[in-house]
C-alpha cells in the first residue's frame, strides 16, 4: 500500500526525493537535529536531486511538491495564487488553542483575505514612519545594555541580547507594553515568550503526535499551546479595555486595529465580509509577537555576525551611517530607508540564512505546472525550498561568499526574479516585512555606530541551533563588543 501511495510522483514523470520511507515518505526529514545534517542539507538533497527544478516528496502520504525553478515559484506565489491562497491546515480543537484559529498566517481562502486586508494598512510605509522614534528608543536601550554589559565581560550573547532587544520592540509596538527587559536584564515578560517559543523534547513529542494522528489530537482535545497563551490573552485584553476611551493614542499596532476596528462601521469605508472582532484583535497581537519576536532575533544575530567575520563591510557600514548622520544631523526614517549598504547587507545576510528556510502552499484547485504535463490536485502541498535558491550557483556566483554589493542598486538588474525570497512572495508575504527591516536597521546601525563587533579566536563559523523550527544561532553563540570612541 505504501508503495502504491508513494508512486504518485513517479507516475507523473516527477523524479522522487532520496530518503523515502515506507509509510512516513519524507516526513522524518523535516524533524532532523543533527548538527552535522540539518533539516536544510535533505531538502538541498531533494532540490538537486530534482535538478533544481521540481521533486516529488511525501509528507507520509501526502504529495509534497518541491518547486526549485524561479519562474513556477513565481507562477505559484504570484501569478496563479489564487490556486494557491492557503498555507497547510491547522485545526486548533483545545479551548485554550481556540484563539489561534483567527490568526492570519493560517486561516484559508476568502477569511484569510477579508482579515490580511484588514491589517495590511497597520504596515504601510506611512504607519512605519509613525513607529520610528518608538523603535528606536528600544535601539537605544540595547545599546546601553551592551555598554553595561561588556563592563564586566567583552563578550556577548548575542541571541540574548538582540532576543531581549527585538521582544521589547515588538510587545511596545504590538500593544504598548514596556516590558524592561533591557534595563533589568529579565522580565515576566520575557519569561512567558521564551516559554510561549521554547521547542522543549516534550513540545516535539507533542506537535510530532499532532502532525502524525491530527484527527485523533482533536477528538481528544489535547492543548498544543502552552497555558502562557492565556497570560497574553488577558494582557492585550486588558490594554484593550483601558484604551477603549482614552485621546492619547501611541500609533502601535493595537492602536491600529482598534481605529480600523471603529473605522468599520463608518458608512463611508470600504465594505469587507470580514469584521475585527475582540477576538481577532487578541488573537492578531499575540501573533505580531511570535511571527515578529524571533525571525527578527535570529536574523539580527546572522547580521551581526557576518560583520564580525567581514570587518572591511563593518567599517563600510560604520562609514555610511555616519555619513547619514553628517548630512542630516541624526538618524531619520527617510535616511535609514536610503542606506543602501545597510540594505545590502541585511540582504545578503538574508540570502544566506533565511531564518524561515522554506515556505509551503496548499493548491486549492487543480493545476497545472506552466511547462510541464505536471498537474496538481487539490490538497497536495507546494514547498518552495528558499535555503537552497538562495545558494544555488546557477542563480548566485561564489554562493557562499558573503558580498553584499550583489544588492547594491546599481547590481540588482543581476538578480533573476523569484530567486530571492526571505520574506516569501506575492499577496500571501510576510506583513510584517516592512517593520522587521526597520527594526533591523536600527539596531544594526546604531550596533556600528557604538561598537566594533568581532568573532572570538577560532569560532569563526556560526554554531547552528539543529531543534526544529525556524533556522537560527545557538543560544551559546557570542560575539565580542569593543566601544567605539
Ligand atoms: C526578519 C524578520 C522576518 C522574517 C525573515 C519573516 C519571514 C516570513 C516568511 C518567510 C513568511 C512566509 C511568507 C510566505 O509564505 O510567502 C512570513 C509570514 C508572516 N510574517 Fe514574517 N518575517 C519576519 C518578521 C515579521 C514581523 C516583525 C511580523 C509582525 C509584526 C511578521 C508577521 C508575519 C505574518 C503575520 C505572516 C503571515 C502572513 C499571511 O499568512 O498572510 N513577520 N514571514
Amino acid at each position: 500500500y505504501s508503495r502504491y501511495r508513494h508512486n504518485y510522483w513517479a507516475a507523473r514523470g516527477v523524479p522522487t526525493a532520496p530518503n523515502l520511507l515506507p509509510l512516513i515518505g519524507h516526513f522524518h526529514t523535516q524533524f532532523v537535529v543533527s548538527k552535522k545534517k540539518p533539516r536544510w542539507l535533505y531538502t538541498d538533497e531533494a532540490y538537486y536531486h530534482g535538478g533544481s527544478w521540481l521533486c516529488g516528496t511525501y509528507d507520509k502520504f501526502k504529495p509534497v511538491l518541491m518547486i526549485g525553478d524561479p519562474d513556477i515559484v513565481k507562477a505559484v506565489l504570484i501569478k496563479d495564487f489564487d490556486h494557491f491562497v492557503d498555507r497547510r491546515k491547522a485545526v486548533f480543537a483545545s479551548k485554550r488553542d481556540k484563539i489561534f484559529s483567527g490568526i492570519l498566517t493560517v486561516l484559508t481562502g476568502e477569511q484569510w483575505k477579508g482579515v490580511r486586508s484588514l491589517l495590511s494598512p497597520i504596515f504601510t510605509s506611512g504607519k512605519m514612519k509613525g513607529l520610528f522614534r518608538l523603535v528606536e528608543q528600544k535601539a537605544d536601550e540595547l545599546t546601553a545594555y551592551i555598554h553595561r554589559e561588556i563592563k564586566a565581560n567583552s563578550k556577548i550573547k548575542i541571541r540574548k541580547a538582540f532576543g531581549f532587544y527585538s521582544l521589547e520592540v515588538i510587545s511596545s509596538c504590538a500593544f504598548g507594553m514596556e516590558t524592561n527587559t533591557l534595563a533589568d536584564g529579565d522580565s515576566i515578560f520575557n519569561q512567558k515568550v521564551q516559554a510561549m517559543s521554547k521547542i522543549s523534547t516534550g513540545r516535539v513529542i507533542k506537535f510530532l503526535f499532532f502532525m502524525l494522528f491530527p484527527k485523533l489530537f482533536q477528538a481528544l482535545g489535547v492543548n498544543l499551546t502552552v497555558p502562557e497563551t492565556e497570560f497574553f490573552k488577558e494582557v492585550v485584553e486588558e490594554a484593550m479595555r483601558k484604551r477603549e476611551n482614552q485621546e492619547h493614542k501611541r500609533g502601535d499596532f493595537l492602536d491600529l486595529m482598534m481605529e480600523a476596528r471603529k473605522d468599520q462601521n463608518n458608512p463611508n469605508a470600504k465594505p469587507n465580509k470580514y469584521t475585527i472582532t475582540d477576538e481577532l484583535v487578541v488573537s492578531n497581537a499575540i501573533l505580531f509577537i511570535l511571527a515578529g519576536f524571533d525571525t527578527t532575533a535570529n536574523t539580527l544575530c546572522f547580521v551581526a555576525y557576518m560583520l564580525a567575520l567581514n570587518p572591511e563591510e563593518q567599517q563600510r557600514l560604520r562609514q555610511e551611517v555616519r555619513d547619514i548622520i553628517k548630512d542630516e544631523g541624526e538618524l531619520t526614517y527617510q535616511g535609514l530607508l536610503g542606506a543602501k549598504f545597510l540594505d545590502a547587507v541585511i540582504n545578503e545576510t538574508l540570502r544566506l540564512h533565511p531564518t524561515a528556510h522554506f515556505t509551503e502552499r496548499q493548491c486549492t484547485k487543480d493545476y497545472t505546472i506552466p511547462g510541464t504535463n505536471v498537474t496538481l490536485r487539490a490538497k497536495d502541498m507546494v514547498m518552495i525550498p528558499v535555503w537552497s535558491i538562495h545558494r544555488d550557483e546557477k542563480h548566485w556566483p561564489e554562493p557562499e561568499k558573503f558580498r553584499p554589493d550583489r544588492f547594491l542598486p546599481e547590481n540588482k538588474d543581476q538578480i533573476r526574479s523569484g530567486t530571492f525570497l526571505p520574506f516569501g512572495l506575492g499577496p500571501r508575504n510576510c506583513i510584517g516585512m516592512r517593520f522587521a527591516l526597520m527594526e533591523a536597521k536600527l539596531a544594526l546601525a546604531k550596533m556600528v555606530l557604538n561598537f566594533e563587533m568581532s568573532c572570538e579566536p577560532g569560532k569563526e563559523e556560526i554554531d547552528m541551533d539543529s531543534s526544529i523550527g525556524l533556522m537560527r544561532p545557538s543560544e551559546e553563540c557570542s560575539l565580542i563588543f569593543t566601544p567605539l570612541e
